[in-house]
């Protein structure tokens, strides 16, 4: 029985530091999900780990099997998943190579399987979806960003883009009145399975560049590289700290 549940995503295919005991394919009845679960210890505490866009990383967002990941997940006895997401940065807190622990999302993907309730129906399911990320655990995160020396930003709104293109200034400035601070693709459906499936779901986002339009030129992949970099240092050193004190 596992528990604690990590899903890495752009920047993080492989956790460091992670004590492999098996890896496991899954075949779920959604599907094959992203790469094989790898089951791990870290500080001594029993993690599963999944790369998001599968190991290596091929998968582009919009084909990531997200129903088959979460299903995957909750067979092996995920109870939390700590979703790691490389975002841009729209409002001004959310600068390069800074994490967000965001507490509401905006969902502009589509056309993706998104919920487990929709085949061989006894009723209709209608979730809960006030609150997208438990608040426990993005609380737990917080605290454990502070005890590492971390600097989080505590709130945010994601908004989930399809990709896998980078967006247009004017869908930047459409999303920041809408109240997106955070650009992602992959935050969404991700954020609704888990809570289909009873899982606690929060998410480290990590500021990978300042979203389309907010400085001058284009998004290179070369600035997203390094500002992950940095991001993904932060993040281990806060998984680190957070599993510490589970
Ligand atoms: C230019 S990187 C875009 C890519 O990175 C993010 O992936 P993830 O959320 O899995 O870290 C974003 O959603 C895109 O898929
Ligand atoms: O600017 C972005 N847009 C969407 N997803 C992203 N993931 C990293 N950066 C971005």
């Amino acid at each position: 029985m596992t528990q604690l549940a990590i899903i890495g995503g752009t920047g993080l295919t492989r956790l460091e530091g992670l004590k492999i005991i098996d890896r496991k394919p899954i075949e779920t009845p959604f599907g094959i999900p992203s790469a094989d679960y790898v089951i791990g210890e870290l500080d001594e505490k029993t993690v599963v780990f999944l790369a998001r866009h599968g190991d290596p990383h091929t998968i582009p967002p919009h084909k990531i099997n997200y129903r088959a990941n979460i299903w995957g997940l909750k067979e092996l006895g995920a109870q939390q998943i700590i979703a790691v997401a490389a975002v841009g940065g729209i409002t001004s807190k959310m600068a390069p190579a800074h994490i967000a622990v965001p507490d509401q999302i905006i969902d502009y993907s589509y056309g993706r399987k998104h919920t487990f309730f929709e085949e061989d129906l006894e009723e209709v399911t209608h979730i809960d979806f006030t609150s997208p990320y438990s608040a426990q655990l993005r609380e737990k995160l917080i605290s454990a960003a502070a005890s590492a020396q971390i600097s989080v930003t505590p709130t945010g709104t994601y908004g989930c883009t399809q990709g896998p293109r980078l967006e247009s200034t004017a869908e930047i400035q459409r999303m920041e009145r809408d109240g997106c601070d955070l650009v992602g693709m992959t935050g969404m459906p991700e954020a609704a399975l888990a809570k289909e499936q009873s899982i606690d779901y929060a998410a480290l986002a990590v500021v990978a560049n300042w979203a389309a339009g907010k400085t001058e030129g284009e998004i290179t992949m070369a600035e997203i590289e390094q500002n992950l970099h940095k991001g993904m240092a932060d993040t281990a050193k806060l998984l680190k700290a957070f599993i510490a004190r589970l």
